[in-house]
């Protein structure tokens, strides 16, 4: 059941939460809506599940008209960070609930509930899990057994309000690949949201990029993260270094150095920002006389196989971050102080954009400054 969102708007007051939101969502597909805290994701959610009505705007559901049908007949599941289960019933009265309040006569018979409750434990594989309370469960597998019990009804749309949100890191990571697993075993249309890049480029088949109400970009994992429209995107999917630079006859240089850019068509001429993601900055022990940057390392920590440096190129103001695999470090001798090359070996530039960086952007570099 693919979803159509028409120019929807949403005021809290003269707040604008959802601003002039146009969309399609797939069907069959896991679609991430991905922003920072305020962008609006939870909003759009709700008034797709018909929790909350928008100002104006319409939602579609596989063409049909749902803005004003209620939540209770529009055919959805939720899961929230924090899905209350009964705490008094049994994992599988939970997972039953949903079909023993159905009105009589479209209630399944007893035997029909337990196959079908028996199904859905053994489809989040916690079938083991029937018997107990919640209160027995970890906080990982209640979400699942929220997911199951989500499921029940038969939903025709699934919508996810950060459901991994409140576990701890690892957790985490196991069920956003379980929930990728199990959507590819379902296909059923699924919304999550969530305001964890990683997540959403590890899970979604599709993101919606939000910020401010507004959609910045819509698009595969691949596509908004190689090729971000906007300085926001770019800095919102990843850790990132910023240096003034200058794009001329097609060619973009920070100084003198010139930049390998990935670079839209039209690349705009002008002063602008490079944006260089950590893992695209190259460290040279020696100048091979090819362009690059003189830079001086002041920290290196590694974390896993990866080994992270801080680096304060010549005449700049702060410090730069680049990463490379733990391995290089010793055949390229790199040690705190040292004196190094940086290259910028893929950047982005943009050329008149506000700059309007979230908070998780890096510190900007000026070398020319
Ligand atoms: N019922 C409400 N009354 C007033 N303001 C609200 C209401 N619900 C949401 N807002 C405001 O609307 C904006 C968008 O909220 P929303 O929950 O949709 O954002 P979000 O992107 O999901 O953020 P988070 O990740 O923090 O949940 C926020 O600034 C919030 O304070």
């Amino acid at each position: 059941m693919s979803i159509e969102i028409e120019h929807v708007n949403k005021r809290f007051g003269h707040f604008v939460a959802v601003d002039n939101v146009s969309l399609s969502l797939p069907a069959g597909q896991l679609t991430a809506l991905l922003g920072p805290s305020g962008s609006g994701k939870t909003t759009l959610l709700r008034i797709i599940a018909g929790l909350e009505h928008a100002d104006s705007g319409r939602i579609r559901f596989h063409g049909e008209d749902a803005t004003d049908v209620h939540v209770s007949r529009r055919g959805v599941g939720f899961v929230f960070q924090h899905y209350a289960l009964f705490k008094h019933m049994t994992v599988f009265d939970n997972v039953a609930y949903g079909l023993t309040v159905k009105p009589r006569r479209l209630r399944p018979g007893k035997a029909e509930i337990r196959r079908r409750v028996m199904e859905l434990l053994e489809l989040v594989q916690l079938d083991w899990t029937a018997h107990r309370l919640p209160s027995q469960l970890s906080g990982g597998q209640r979400q699942r057994i929220a997911l199951a019990r989500a499921l029940a009804v038969e939903p025709k749309v699934l919508l996810l309000d950060e459901p991994f949100g409140a576990l701890d890191a690892q957790v985490r990571a196991e069920l956003r690949r379980w929930l990728r697993r199990l959507h590819d075993d379902i296909h059923l249309t699924t919304v999550f949201v969530t305001h964890d890049q990683e997540e959403a480029l590890e899970v979604s088949d599709r993101i919606v990029v939000m910020n401010q109400g507004r959609v910045e970009q819509e698009g595969t994992p691949e596509a908004v993260y190689d090729h971000p429209v906007n300085p926001f995107v770019f800095s919102f999917l990843g850790q990132v270094n910023l240096f003034h630079a200058r794009v001329q006859d097609g060619q973009a240089r920070i100084g003198d150095l010139a930049l390998p850019m990935a670079a839209p068509d039209h690349q705009p001429e002008g002063d602008g920002l490079a944006y260089v993601r950590p893992h695209d900055i190259e460290i040279l022990a020696e100048d091979d006389g090819q362009g690059a940057l003189a830079a001086v390392i002041q920290g290196i920590t590694v974390v896993g196989p990866t080994a992270r440096l801080e680096l304060k190129v010549a005449g700049g103001k702060d410090l730069i971050h680049a990463e490379l695999p733990k391995t290089q470090l010793a055949p390229l001798g790199l040690s705190p102080g040292m004196k190094t090359w940086v290259r910028p070996v893929n950047s982005r530039v943009f050329v008149g954009h506000r700059n309007q960086n979230p908070p998780v952007a890096e510190p900007a570099l000026h070398p020319r400054d």
